[in-house]
């Protein structure tokens, strides 16, 4: 092999080799004809130049080509046609002209805004953050204001309606909300639309991701119960 390779450097036809015993047939393998062979100003008298590779005559050598640098114009498309630069977004393109030509506009590009309630965010008093509710909740404290757990029908929940004595039920449960009126995020007042009456579903069209049960636990008066017949 070395000697296949020293020959096929050097340009010289290579001698071939004695097949072994074991390996029935060779084939003659020659190295590619020196394209500039009897030029002078190749490597005439230097045996370790290296042959032209590809070889100079090649197809490979002859497609490649100097990397060509892109202009503006071929790195960005053209302008659109004037017509459809005026397009306004939402509107509607005439398709007069028909044919495959026109481009159909999506109408999707603006949607009307949804009138929406704005939720104010009212600044809570020194001392009244999520984290103060959290520390009085867990102070032992009293913030039922009775002292059994009781059944609550609507009659004596809506006796329950003012400031100083709230009480509101949320999916079932009755809870004294008057110590949390301080610390509500959304304002007094808005707690106070629910006090003596069932707040479940303001709560949850408000805001259904905070979670009551564990917000009030410490609140707990009661159970929400239908009204007994008489
Ligand atoms: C006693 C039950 C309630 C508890 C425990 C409670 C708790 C909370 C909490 C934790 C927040 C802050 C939410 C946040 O920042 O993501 C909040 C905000 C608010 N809550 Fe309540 N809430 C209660 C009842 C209500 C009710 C009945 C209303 C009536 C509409 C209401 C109206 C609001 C508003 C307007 C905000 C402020 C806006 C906002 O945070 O996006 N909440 N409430």
């Amino acid at each position: 092999m070395t000697s296949y390779l020293r020959g096929w450097l050097a340009g010289t036809p290579i001698a071939e080799e004695k097949p072994s015993s074991s390996v029935p047939t060779l084939l003659r393998v020659s190295p590619p004809p020196d394209d500039d062979a009897g030029s002078a100003t190749e490597t005439e008298g230097d045996d370790d130049a290296p042959p032209a590779f590809p070889s100079l005559s090649s197809a490979q050598r002859m497609r490649s080509s100097t990397p060509r640098i892109l202009t503006d114009s071929d790195l960005m498309p053209p302008p659109p046609l004037p017509h459809l630069a005026q397009r306004k977004p939402g509107s509607v393109a005439s398709r007069s002209g028909g044919g495959t030509a026109s481009l159909s506009v999506l109408s999707t590009t603006t949607r009307p805004e949804k009138p929406s309630k704005k939720r104010e965010k009212v600044a809570l008093a020194p001392g009244h953050s999520p984290l103060d509710w959290a520390l009085l909740k867990s102070s032992g404290q009293d913030l039922r204001g009775v002292d059994t757990l009781m059944r609550i029908p609507p009659s004596m929940l809506k006796k329950h309606n003012r400031r100083d004595d709230a009480w509101s039920a949320f999916h079932g449960k009755v809870y004294n909300i008057t110590p949390y009126l301080a610390f509500h995020p959304g304002g007094e007042r808005e707690l106070m639309r629910v006090a003596g009456r069932d707040g479940t579903q303001l709560f949850a069209s408000t805001h259904a991701w905070v979670n009551a049960d564990f917000m009030l636990d410490a609140c707990l008066v009661g159970f929400l119960v239908p009204e007994p017949s008489v």
